[in-house]
Order: structure tokens, then C-alpha cells, then sequence
């Protein structure tokens, strides 16, 4: 069995753009570097030019120096920001079509149930959100990092070296902003996990509550979930407001050391201390001049420890997601000779603990309809789509013309299998190309008598733009009408095994009617496996798998299992007398 190298490298997410990244680093430190050297030169061409105001020569070459280097560091600084602007967008934009493209190559690879038990939101959440928390990560979070810490590193390394002590002073500032932080930050992993909860429960009861709004309408009050609704927002507002009354002093306290007026107020004390006590005061002004500019920078330290820590969970939920198994594939594929189903003791567990499929032995033939049929639970779902792969069988094996499932080559096996599931997936796209999905090159006379054959031809011609209608936009389907379109896009591409879940939501009779046409036209020269629900629509299946607790109870035709009087006789005789009226009139006997 072959592993992807997307298993290998999920860490790996930086490699394509490492070049581009040593080199936002690069240029971010040139960009900090020249922001500071034009104070520098500031300070040095007026320490230069003070001998003029005594009336001494003044040093012309060392003032041109000055000037030059402040008007290159000027340009560099421009050129510098504007290249790693630059370079950090199309390093962000390479990553985020590498990691997309990563991404789909992996959803293509993943096991079918894999979908089933996620919602498109989950998807969605790394393809969208995870990576544009890294896209946050490279474009700016770097850059920003690298400034806020360069920028006063450099100023100080200046400072130290023209004058320590108003150096020392104004370093305080920062210390005691890092100190002050790093207090008000105490047992912040643990807020910020309260935090992460405290979102999810809120996100989850909005969901819940805006899902609900239809029965509190309906039923004019406010229910179950409206009461999880306001706890969560309770429990959300009480959180916030705690942590902010726990912080505010400290960040009082962080906002007076910072503020510009206090630190002003403080190297400007000191420098005049220091002025009294002997020492120049153009050694002094550098200190003011780049003191005040120092803490600036930390600050936005803050917002970028946010960003950071949002990118370290977007990595570690893609590479999660990444690492998960694809299906296996086997390393020499077998060709399935035929269109036979066959179950040789299967059995399955969705958790490996509890199996919900057991010793099951059944084979279907070409041509003829097998239903599976059973209470609520009993195990019809996940039987039918064992044959698809959605789940690989914990033992036993499904084949398919002979040929284990898990031997045939994914492409194979889905050319051979179709399915209808209840949940009908449309694109939004025509329904020209809904229906011709898996044959784009269909022309439009076949695709037109798959749409007659599952009996939705007729609708479609009803909108004003035909098959041209968009799903979504002017093609607005009811859920049986959707259903028969994804029955068309099964009968296009013609697989010799189909296997169907009856639909059980949309039971107007009109469409019910037309929903079991279309399903018999499918059924015509394949092997077909059909999920059903109402069992007047099974009697003339060839035969009928009778499921209790994932075991096959009974098997048979409709008339030999009526003559075992067992429990599909029992279930008949129910289904009979609940639907009376409704059933069809030979099935009323
Ligand atoms: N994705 C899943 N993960 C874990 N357990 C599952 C999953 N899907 C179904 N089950 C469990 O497996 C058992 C069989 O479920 P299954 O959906 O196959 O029954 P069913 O006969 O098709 O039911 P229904 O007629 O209600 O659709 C049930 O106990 C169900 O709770």
C-alpha cells in the first residue's frame, strides 16, 4: 500500500517559500536598520555643525558623509519596505495556493466517509480560515516582529555607545512595559483556552439558535435553544468582562509607561540631571530623541503575539488534517470482471469497538434489485456504502465483478459505482452541468434523455432558461426535484452498479411517482442496491435483505418472506396498516 508524501512533509509547509521568507527577514532588518539611521544622522550632523555656532571651522566632508549616508538609509528604508511588501505578498500568495492545492489533493484522497461525518463548514474552516491565519503569519507578522524588536535593539546599541546613562534611562521605559506585561500576561495560555471555549460554545448555540428560528416562529416562544443561545452569550460577556477587569490595571499601568508624555517628561528629567552633572548635552539629545520612539514598536508586539498564536493552531489543525490516511491503494489494481456485488462475511465498526455490521453474505446480480430494508439503525446505511468505499470493511470483503474493493483503483471502482444518497449534492452551476458532472463531454441529446428518463426533463423546460438555468440563482428545485436531477447525472454516466438511498423527505405522491420511475429506468441491465424506507416500494425487488441490529435476519422476495411469516411479514402487516390510505392500490392486497 502506497503513502503520500503529503503524510510525510505536513510539517513542510514553509519549503516552497523558505527562499522568500530568509528574505523578508532580510530586508526587514535593512527597513528597521534605516528608520533609525536618519535620527542617528540628525544628532551627528548637529554635533557636527555645533563648532560653526563658536565661530570654529566646521568639517565639510564629514557633514556631506552624514547627509549621504541619512539619504541613502532614507532610500534604502523606502526601498527595503517596499521590497518586502512586495516580496511577503508573493510569498503569502505562492503559500496559499501551495497549501490550497495540498489541501484538495488530500480531500481527493480521503475516504469518502470521511465527509459524511464532517460538515462543509469543516472543510471550508481549512481552506479558508487556517490558511489565511498564515497568510496573516508571512504578509505581516514577520516583518512586524523583526521591527519591533530591531528598532530599539539598534537605537540602544547607539545610545550605549554615545552616552550610557541616558542609554539606561531610556531602556526603563521598556523594561518596565516588559515586566508590566509579562505580569499581566500570568496563567494567559489558560485565559486564552478559556478564551477558545468560551467562542466555540457561542459560535456553536448561534448556529443552533438561527437553525431553530423556523419552530420558534412557528410556536411563538423562546425555546431550548434561545436558553442555550443567552447562557453561552452569558457565559461569554462574563468571561470578557472578568479578564478585562483582571488586566485593566496593568494595561493602565502599561499605557502611563508608554505614553509619550510620561517619557518624555522622564529622559527630559534625566537629561537635564545629567547636563547639570558635566555631560554634553548633544550626547544627551540622541537619548530623547530615540527613547521616545522605542516602546512604540513593542506594543505592537501584542497584536502580533495574536496573530502568531493563531497561525500555530491553523498549522497544527492543517497538519492534522493533512496526516490523516488517505485511502489505501492497492499497489498492483485488479479489473473487476463483471457487475456483480458480492458480501462475503463483513462486518464493520465505525469506532473499532462496536461493530454495527455483522457477518454479512449476500451477492447481487447484474440486472436485478436488491433492497435493503430494516428499522431505523439496523445498519442499511453503512452496509451500502461499503460497496462505494466510503468505509473500508473491518472484516470480511466487498467485491465487485470478483474483485475486492480495496484492490480496485479508486477511478475504476467509481466508474463502476454510482450512488444517490439522500443528501443530493448541486453545484451551482447549470444543470446542464450538474447533470453532465461525470462526463463533461456528454452532448446535450444524451443529457437530455437522462433527463427524461429520471422524469425531471419536463420541470427543467418550465424554467426560462432551460438547461441553462443556474441552481441556486434561477433554478430553484424542491428536494425530490434535485433528487431526480442527481438520478440523471447517475443514469449519464451509467455505471453497471448503482446503489440508491429511497428518498424518505420529499414524499409528495407527484414526486414520489416520478422518483420511482426514474428509479426503475436506472435499474434496467445493473446491479442495483436500494436503501428503502417505505416498503411498498420493495415488492418487486428481486431480493429483499431483511437487517436487524446489523445482522441479515431474513432474505427472500416480497411473496416468500410474506410466506415465512417472520419479521418482514410482521413489518408488512405494520407498514400496511399505518399507510392505508396512502399506499398505491396494488400494494394494498
Ligand atoms: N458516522 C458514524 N459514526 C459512528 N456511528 C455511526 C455513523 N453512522 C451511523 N452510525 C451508527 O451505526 C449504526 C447503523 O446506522 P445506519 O445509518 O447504517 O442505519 P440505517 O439502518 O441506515 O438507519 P436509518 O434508516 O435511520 O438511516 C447506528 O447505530 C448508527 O448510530
Amino acid at each position: 500500500m502506497g503513502t503520500t508524501s503529503e503524510q510525510a512533509d505536513a510539517e513542510g509547509f514553509f519549503a516552497p517559500v523558505r527562499g522568500s521568507l530568509a528574505a523578508i527577514v532580510a530586508l526587514s532588518v535593512v527597513g528597521a536598520v534605516s528608520s533609525v539611521v536618519p535620527f542617528i544622522a540628525v544628532v551627528e550632523l548637529a554635533r557636527t555643525l555645533l563648532p560653526a555656532l563658536d565661530g570654529e571651522a566646521v568639517d565639510t566632508g564629514r557633514v556631506w558623509t552624514i547627509v549621504v549616508i541619512a539619504v541613502i538609509a532614507l532610500f534604502a528604508g523606502f526601498g527595503a519596505a517596499f521590497a518586502s511588501g512586495a516580496v511577503s505578498h508573493f510569498a503569502d500568495a505562492e503559500l496559499q495556493l501551495s497549501l490550497r492545492r495540498r489541501i484538495i489533493r488530500h480531500l481527493q484522497r480521503l475516504p469518502l466517509g470521511w465527509f459524511d461525518a464532517r460538515s462543509s463548514g469543516t472543510v471550508r474552516k481549512l481552506v479558508e480560515n487556517d490558511v489565511t491565519a498564515l497568510h496573516q503569519l508571512v504578509a505581516h507578522t514577520i516583518q512586524d516582529v523583526i521591527t519591533a524588536v530591531a528598532v530599539p535593539v539598534i537605537g540602544l546599541v547607539y545610545l550605549f555607545a554615545v552616552e550610557w546613562r541616558i542609554a539606561l534611562a531610556a531602556l526603563l521605559p521598556l523594561v518596565v512595559t516588559i515586566v508590566l506585561y509579562a505580569m499581566m500576561m500570568r496563567g494567559g495560555a489558560e485565559q486564552y483556552r478559556r478564551y477558545d471555549q468560551a467562542t466555540t460554545r457561542l459560535s456553536g448555540a448561534t448556529v443552533e439558535f438561527v437553525h431553530g428560528i423556523a419552530v420558534v416562529k412557528r410556536f411563538g416562544q423562546l425555546g431550548r435553544s434561545h436558553r442555550r443561545y443567552r447562557e453561552a452569550m452569558r457565559e461569554y460577556v462574563d468571561f470578557i468582562g472578568q479578564w478585562t477587569r483582571d488586566t485593566a490595571l496593568w494595561f493602565t499601568a502599561i499605557e502611563v509607561a508608554t505614553s509619550p508624555a510620561v517619557v518624555l517628561a522622564w529622559l527630559l528629567a534625566v537629561g537635564l540631571w545629567l547636563v547639570e552633572a558635566g555631560a554634553a548635552p548633544i550626547d544627551v539629545l540622541p537619548g530623547v530623541l530615540l527613547g521616545l520612539g522605542l516602546s512604540g514598536p513593542l506594543m505592537k508586539l501584542g497584536s502580533s503575539a495574536q496573530f502568531l498564536r493563531n497561525a500555530t493552531k491553523a498549522q497544527a489543525s492543517l497538519a492534522d488534517f493533512l496526516a490523516l490516511p488517505p485511502v489505501p491503494q492497492p499497489d498492483s489494481p485488479q479489473e473487476p470482471a463483471g457487475a456483480d456485488v458480492g458480501l462475503d462475511r463483513v462486518a464493520f465498526s465505525y469506532d473499532g469497538e462496536h461493530r454495527v455490521l455483522h457477518d454479512i453474505t449476500a451477492t447481487c446480480r447484474p440486472g436485478t434489485v436488491t433492497a435493503l430494508v430494516g428499522a431505523s439503525g439496523s445498519g442499511k446505511s453503512t452496509l451500502a456504502k461499503l460497496v462505494p468505499r466510503f468505509y473500508d470493511a473491518t472484516a470480511g470483503e466487498v467485491a465487485i465483478g470478483g474483485a475486492d474493493v480495496r484492490d480496485t483503483a479508486s477511478a475504476d471502482l467509481y466508474r463502476r459505482v454510482g450512488f444517490v444518497f439522500q443528501d443530493v449534492q448541486l453545484l451551482r452551476a447549470s444543470l446542464r452541468d450538474n447533470i453532465r458532472l461525470t462526463r463533461p463531454d456528454a452532448a446535450d441529446e444524451q443529457i437530455e434523455r437522462a433527463a427524461r428518463a429520471a422524469q425531471i426533463h419536463d420541470r427543467i423546460m418550465r424554467f426560462p432558461r432551460g438547461y441553462d438555468s443556474v441552481v441556486g440563482e434561477d433554478a430553484n428545485l424542491s428536494g425530490g426535484e434535485a433528487q431526480r436531477v442527481t438520478i440523471a447525472r447517475a443514469l449519464l454516466a451509467d455505471p453497471p452498479v448503482l446503489v440508491l438511498d429511497e428518498a424518505t423527505a420529499f414524499a409528495d405522491p407527484d414526486s414520489e411517482a416520478a422518483i420511482q420511475y426514474a428509479l426503475s429506468a436506472l435499474a434496467a441491465d445493473r446491479t442495483v442496491l436500494v436503501i428503502a424506507h417505505r416498503l411498498h416500494t420493495v415488492t418487486g425487488a428481486d431480493q429483499i435483505l431483511v437487517l436487524d441490529g446489523g445482522r441479515i435476519a431474513e432474505r427472500g422476495t416480497h411473496a416468500e418472506l410474506l410466506a415465512r411469516q417472520g419479521r418482514y411479514a410482521r413489518m408488512w402487516a405494520d407498514y400496511r396498516a399505518n399507510h392505508a390510505r396512502s399506499l398505491p392500490e396494488g400494494a394494498r392486497g
